[in-house]
């Protein structure tokens, strides 16, 4: 039995590895236990089945976490978990039914231990056009993401150009594409979701691209439009809350291209998470113009995340700036800081709150201690909604609702302590943190209303949940669970989640269940009526996609008779033993039934929705608490933001390397910018190690600072808006792609040619130096030559080849706008020579070229032996030579010199 149960489990997810609980272990059976025991490094044994042995393996409970670990997170393996319930069949005697009731795969984490509460766990699916449409077209692919362990969900329109770049910013686990794709490996979106190693995985959508903009793929309680809700005057479904201070009012229009995202999200999502599949918000629509587009190896080389060397946060610029002291702030702060905004509405208000809070320290300490206590609702509601809420985290949840009133509290104390001392002056500050509490709703009774509303349910719960039975016509050929309302209703609604909101939550989910009650008694009433008039017991009235609302005889030759005299039913099918009729009267209130079951969970939904709006409420205040503290602790200025394309910064500072230096006593050097129209690209010059790189990243991290709703590390700044940060710093090779450094570096200055805009903003680091030094200047002439008469974008450039600058008409003594490129200014940094010999870096910026990279000085500082540094210094000497013919012969001389050891 057991044995036949693995084998069809192992058949019907061949894609997975089984794990099949056995009393008080998991265990492994078959050719599938040698590979497990060795993923794991667990002892391989055998037992005795169908006369022959099977090898076997297994561990005890308490240990999944910790090999769910090593099989899905390090092996990137997808694991079935059979689960068994015990069946009572008899007095004294006891079966088990064992079913698969999870895949688990790296982008469908719940509540595993091992998932890192700082960071979302994405799963990410693509929409791709149908093969022949217009597959070149701009914004022709839907992406849609969510982290169902915290339920944050979101989706945005997306076209093959950056599609990298927001595969690098959602950061996704996996990711899930059209199964139409699995074998064409030269697909652009397989290109690009193959370059990061990413795990790819393929689903049939359950709608097709073109039927899915009228179908939508979800649960009838978020397909509840504005027009059907009104008809039926039921709430309408609310939409996911926006993370920025000034919520958009409308609700969301998704395009096919996100609408097919969404299907195959939750087609997969379906068919991996079967018995924990929540019911989901709508997902957030992001705007594709509201968010900076940072490319995909900008956020890598700019570590915004992650440290490029060692892959860990350490120095990357998420650790320096992180402040934040809840893990659903520290969440959204990564992502602030990998999409900053482009509004400046929205910019503006975070930057008015960061200022209002920097202003009151006292205030900013006590409400970050009142945070501290908090604990991460949002994940929290999404665990009821996966069905694995348990009693601890309904008190967490209700002690976080009271932190929640407190902080409510110490706000409104803030106001009146500040109107008592008459700061009227103060008043307009109050603006934004206003606009961010009143997105919270009142929670005076909250916390109560949670434990008296939100319950895990009994078996009678949910026998009670169950009937009366309104049940799908089994003869029904379209019959399907997703696409049947009612059964949707039960089954998304309450059936499935382990958590029942009570209807004393709230007067619109009391007052529906009574009207839901009431209609019940009624459908009750009018099937024992019909029955009996017709003297038909076998009649039921039921509802089906295929047959809308339709009287059923299960047995249509006995009880047919007294029915087919009555015009008032309709005879819409009839099979070998049934017979279904339209009855106008049941059509009626069946449909009133339905839009009350629809309302009904649209309005539990509103409930938990609830709790996860002021969970995001108050994610933007520990993040602009951050903010604050950061400035505090940091000295940053609140930057200017504006509609035009200049960037001038003064004294601005890299904030990663200033905190690196202080660590060993040395202090920042600041540098000043000032990018305008008629001076948008400078050529930065100077010695090797004299911070060219360092100015390069911190201007680009300047600008994402002041868009995320950051003050920044400078004396003052005033900003363009950036709508593209692009950078070409430090490139690796790329083995695995088969790309030399060069092509590397080639392929990203490529992408920055085709696609910067004059709102970008472009750093470019040593282009050409990964080839001869005459290829390497000409193909730098001609990059800086297209960044200025076509891109027309901001850039800063840095570089050793100073012939470059007189190639841009750049004379000693001229200042910015003079050369031949007029929009074309020029910057170094030096080394201060001591008559001693000693030397120090002055990364001071200062008008003009460098022509002298001093590389000699690094290698010695590099611990080069002596020896070989004055060979280097004789050949520089030779190379620079100033004739053709002192050139050549000296070239000549220098190897006959150097040979004499030979
Ligand atoms: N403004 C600054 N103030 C103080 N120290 C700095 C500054 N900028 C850079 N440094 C220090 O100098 C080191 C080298 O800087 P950076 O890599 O930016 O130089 P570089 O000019 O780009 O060198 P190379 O041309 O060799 O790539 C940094 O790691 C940092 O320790």
């Amino acid at each position: 039995m057991l044995a036949q149960e693995i084998r069809d489990n192992l058949s019907k997810f061949p894609h997975c590895l089984l794990l099949t609980r056995v009393g008080n272990f998991y265990e492994s059976y078959f050719e599938q236990a040698i590979e497990i025991s060795q993923i794991l490094n667990i002892k391989l044994a055998s037992r005795r089945w169908g006369g022959g042995r099977v090898p076997m393996c297994g561990f005890p409970l308490q240990h999944i976490d910790k090999y769910l670990k090593i099989m899905i997170q390090q092996h990137k393996r997808f694991v079935a978990m059979c689960e068994e319930f015990p069946k009572y069949t008899s007095p004294g005697e006891r079966e088990f039914e064992r079913r698969v009731v999870r895949v688990i795969t790296p982008g469908t984490l719940i509540d595993e231990s091992f998932l890192n509460q700082y960071e979302n766990n994405y799963l990410l699916a693509i929409s791709v056009p149908s093969l022949g449409g217009d597959s070149t077209g701009d914004f022709a692919l839907g992406l849609a993401w969510i982290d169902v362990s915290t339920g944050e969900f979101y989706s945005k329109r997306s076209s093959y150009e950056s599609l990298r770049d927001d595969i690098a910013r959602i950061g996704p686990q996996e990711i899930v594409l059209n199964k139409n794709l699995e074998t064409q490996n030269s697909h652009p979106a397989m290109n690009a979701v193959t370059e990061e190693s990413n795990v790819v995985s393929f689903v049939l959508p359950s709608h097709s691209a073109d039927k899915s903009n009228q179908n939508p793929p979800w649960t009838p309680s978020e397909a509840v439009s504005t027009s059907e809700a009104s008809n039926t005057s039921v709430p309408v479904a609310t939409k996911v809350t926006d993370e920025i201070i000034s919520a958009p009012s409308t609700p969301f229009v998704y395009t096919p291209e996100e609408t097919s995202a969404i299907d195959l999200l939750t087609t997969y999502l379906r068919a991996n998470l079967l018995e924990h599949m929540p019911p989901l918000s709508l997902p957030y629509c992001e705007d594709v113009g509201g968010r900076m587009q940072i490319d995909s190896h900008t956020i890598r080389a700019l570590e915004i995340r992650e440290n490029m060397r060692e892959g860990g946060v350490r120095g990357s610029l998420m650790s320096s700036v992180k402040r934040t002291i809840t893990t659903s702030g520290t969440r959204l702060l990564a992502r602030w800081l990998c999409s900053p905004s482009t509004s400046i509405q929205e910019i503006n208000a975070r930057q008015s709150l960061v200022a209002f809070l920097h202003s009151r320290p006292h205030f900013r300490a006590d409400l970050l201690v009142l945070l501290a206590k908090a604990e991460d609702a949002g994940r929290i509601v999404q665990k009821f909604l996966l069905g694995k809420g348990d009693p601890s985290d309904l008190l967490a949840l209700t002690s976080t609702v009271n932190i929640w009133s407190e902080i409510q509290w110490r706000v409104s104390h803030e106001r009146e302590m500040e109107s008592l001392e008459q700061r009227s002056l103060a008043a307009p500050e109050w603006a934004s943190l206003d606009m961010l509490m009143n997105r919270m709703n009142n929670l005076q009774d909250l916390a109560q209303r949670i434990s008296l509303a939100v319950e895990a349910p009994t078996s009678s719960h949910l026998d009670e949940l169950q009937g009366p039975s309104f049940e799908v016509n089994e003869e029904d050929s379209d019959l399907n669970a997703d696409t049947n309302p009612l059964r949707a209703e039960w089954r998304y609604g309450r059936m499935k989640f382990g958590i029942k909101i009570r209807p004393e939550f709230s007067a619109t989910l009391l007052e529906l269940n009574n009207n839901l009650k009431h209609l019940w008694e009624q459908k009750v009433k009018m099937e024992e009526r019909l029955q009996f008039k017709y003297d038909a017991p076998s009649l039921t009235l039921r509802s089906s996609p295929g047959q809308g609302m339709h009287v059923h005889l299960g047995k249509a030759k006995r009880d047919q008779r007294k029915m087919n005299a009555d015009s008032d039913f309709v005879s819409i099918s009839e099979t070998g033993t049934t017979r279904c009729y339209f009855f106008q009267d049941w059509a009626q209130l069946g449909q009133r039934i339905f839009a009350t079951s629809v309302a009904l969970v649209t309005a539990e939904k509103e409930a938990f929705e609830t709790l996860r709006r002021n969970a995001r409420v108050l994610d933007e205040l520990d993040v602009t608490l951050a903010f604050a503290q950061l400035a505090a602790d940091m000295n940053l200025v609140k930057p200017s933001i504006q509609e035009d394309v200049t960037y001038n910064v003064v004294n601005g500072r890299h904030p990663t390397v200033e905190l690196g230096l202080l660590t060993s006593g040395r202090v920042f050097t600041p540098n000043t910018v000032a990018l305008t129209p008629s001076s948008h690209l400078h050529v930065i010059t100077g010695p090797n190690m004299a911070g060219k790189s360092t100015f390069l990243r911190q201007t680009a991290l300047i600008a994402i600072l002041a868009q995320s709703g950051s003050f920044v590390p400078a004396d003052a700044a005033t900003l363009g808006i950036v709508d593209k940060l692009f950078s070409r710093v430090g490139a690796k090779d790329d083995l695995f792609h088969d790309r030399s450094t060069f092509m590397v570096e080639m392929l990203e200055t490529a992408e920055i040619l085709r696609r910067a805009t004059p709102r970008s903003l472009v750093i470019m680091d040593e282009v050409g130096r990964g080839t001869t030094v005459k290829d390497g200047t000409a193909l730098a002439f001609a990059t800086i030559h297209h960044l200025v008469s076509v891109n027309r974008c901001r850039t800063l450039f840095a570089t050793h080849f100073h012939e470059l600058s007189e190639m841009l008409g750049h004379t000693d003594g001229m200042t910015s706008g003079q050369g031949v490129f007029k929009n074309v200014a020029f910057y170094c940094t030096a080394v201060d020579e001591q008559e001693n010999g000693s030397f120090s870096y002055s990364y001071r910026l200062r008008p003009g070229v460098n022509r002298d990279s001093h590389g000699l000085k690094v290698a010695q500082l590099a611990g080069m032996p002596q020896s070989a540094i004055e060979v280097a210094q004789n050949v520089l000497t030779a190379l620079k030579s100033n004739t053709t013919e002192a050139y050549n012969n000296e070239l000549a001389s220098i190897g006959q010199r150097f040979a004499t050891w030979n």
